[in-house]
């Protein structure tokens, strides 16, 4: 029999599209977690509960920016080569300044701060020191700017600006940025505390033996890493059989202990299906079909009080699904700010047919060539290739009014780097 519908579609009703589902989720989730105070070694990831300003200028002095001679640039022949006496030197952390006269140049260190006076600042590479070494000169060529290397007081951050903004995901960069400021301890939301299951009676633990009929349970250990990577504690609750009652009651017993519930599987149309039932029982579904591909049977709904996200059993529409919907909703339980992540434009190396009225997320990998980056498509569509997400570097976004896609056409890329970390 040739194969109806590989097409998620084929199940007809209203479907919603993207923007609508998470202008809802928008509207209808917000932060749930505590904030908490901790070490900056443990700040990465995690986000920021506070606006962090900062009491000190940056740099608090002016300071030199380069190995050199301090000199006032009135002092230079603009013409030709100017000789001056080395009055003193300065190295980086010294508190006793010498006070330069006129005429002279002070030998100075990347970071020392700048006498009062002197307001340029020559590199080694561009002078001779020659004389006495006693009593040494500095012969300077001509043609440097005023103010040239020299770094003034304030001009990174100025004191009592805001460095650090509630709600933005701290980075390497941000941390650093806090200890800048001389924060040692940053205030951040609590981790999410988020119960995962898998079900389907097929699944197996990775290392246990594969019997007929069964296949290795790869869906919660990506969650786990998709949930991990966004800075939530996971609590992996294991795989539930195809049972209504088994299933209600986990989910039940999840309620009490967790501020999210993440399940795999079990949200299509089959009787075997009982996510949806299980969830409609204990609390409510707002929504479970997306007009999507892949992903489209999503369940968001809750369980008694806690929010509950049902991904569809289909690898790929696992992965696809938690970045462009559920990963949102994480980051605002968290407090997080709605940073869309960036999409970049490349050429599609491939042609593509869809359906209209549906987005579509396909897997690509980028190939680097003289016309720039393309993205190339994975040979194999289906959603339960996991291997074809393993072999892409991230996801082409095809429009809902797009039918037809040909090579060349500039695409919005997706890379995993914006939403997996
Ligand atoms: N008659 C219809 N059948 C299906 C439809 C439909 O509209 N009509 N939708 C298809 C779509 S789209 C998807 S996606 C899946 C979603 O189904 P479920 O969420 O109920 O998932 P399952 O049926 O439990 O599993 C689907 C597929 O994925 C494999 N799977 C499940 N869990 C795991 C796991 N933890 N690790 C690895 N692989 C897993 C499972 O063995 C199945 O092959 O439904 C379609 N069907
Ligand atoms: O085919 Mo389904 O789109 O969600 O995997």
């Amino acid at each position: 029999m040739a194969q109806l519908t590989d097409d998620c579609f084929a199940q007809g009703g209203p479907l919603m599209r993207v923007e609508e589902a998470r202008s809802l989720l928008a509207g209808s989730i917000t932060a749930v977690t505590d904030s908490e105070t901790v070490p900056l070694t443990e700040a990465l990831g995690r986000i920021l509960a506070e606006d962090i300003a900062s009491p000190v200028d940056i740099p608090p002095a002016p300071n030199s920016a380069v190995d050199g001679y301090a000199v006032y640039h009135a002092d230079l022949n603009p013409d030709a080569e100017t000789r001056l006496p080395i009055a003193g030197r300065i190295t980086a952390g010294q508190q006793d300044l010498p006070a330069p006269p006129r005429g002279s140049a002070i030998r100075i260190f990347t970071g020392a701060r700048l006498p009062d006076g002197p307001d340029t600042v020559m590199m080694q590479e561009d002078c001779a020191v020659d004389g006495d070494p006693e009593a040494p000169w500095v012969v300077i060529r001509p043609g440097i700017k005023k103010g040239s290397n020299a770094r003034k007081a304030g001009e990174d951050v100025e004191k009592d600006s805001i460095v650090l903004h509630r709600g933005q995901r701290l980075r390497a960069q941000d941390v650093g940025q806090a200890a800048a400021v001389g924060r040692r301890e940053v205030t951040v939301s609590q981790r999410l505390r988020v119960a995962l299951f898998s079900t389907g009676d097929e699944l197996r633990e990775p290392g246990a033996a594969l019997d007929d009929g069964a296949i290795y349970d790869s869906n919660r250990y990506t969650i786990h890493a998709l949930l991990s990577g966004l800075g939530c504690r996971v609590d992996d609750l294991g795989i539930l059989p195809d049972r209504l009652d088994a299933v209600r009651s986990a989910l039940g017993a999840a309620e009490g202990k967790h501020d999210l519930i993440v399940t795999s599987g079990g949200v299509s149309v089959g009787e075997e299906d009982h996510v949806k039932t299980a969830v409609e029982a204990l609390g409510k579904l707002h929504l479970w079909r997306l007009a999507v591909k892949p992903g489209r049977p999503i369940a968001l709904g809750q369980v008694g009080r806690v929010p509950f996200v049902g991904l569809p059993g289909n690898p790929v529409a696992v992965v696809v699904t938690f970045l462009n919907i559920v990963r949102p909703v994480i980051l605002r339980m968290m407090g997080g700010n709605d940073t869309p992540p960036h999409t970049f434009r490349v050429r599609a190396g491939f042609d593509h047919k869809k359906k209209l009225d549906r987005r579509e997320w396909v897997r690509a990998r980028l190939v680097d060539g003289a016309s720039g980056l393309t993205a190339e498509k994975f040979a194999r569509e289906g959603a339960g290739i996991l291997s074809s997400l393993v072999a892409a570097d991230g996801l082409v976004e095809l429009p809902e009014d797009l039918t037809r896609l040909e090579a060349g056409a500039m695409v919005d890329f997706l890379p995993f780097s914006e939403v997996t970390q």
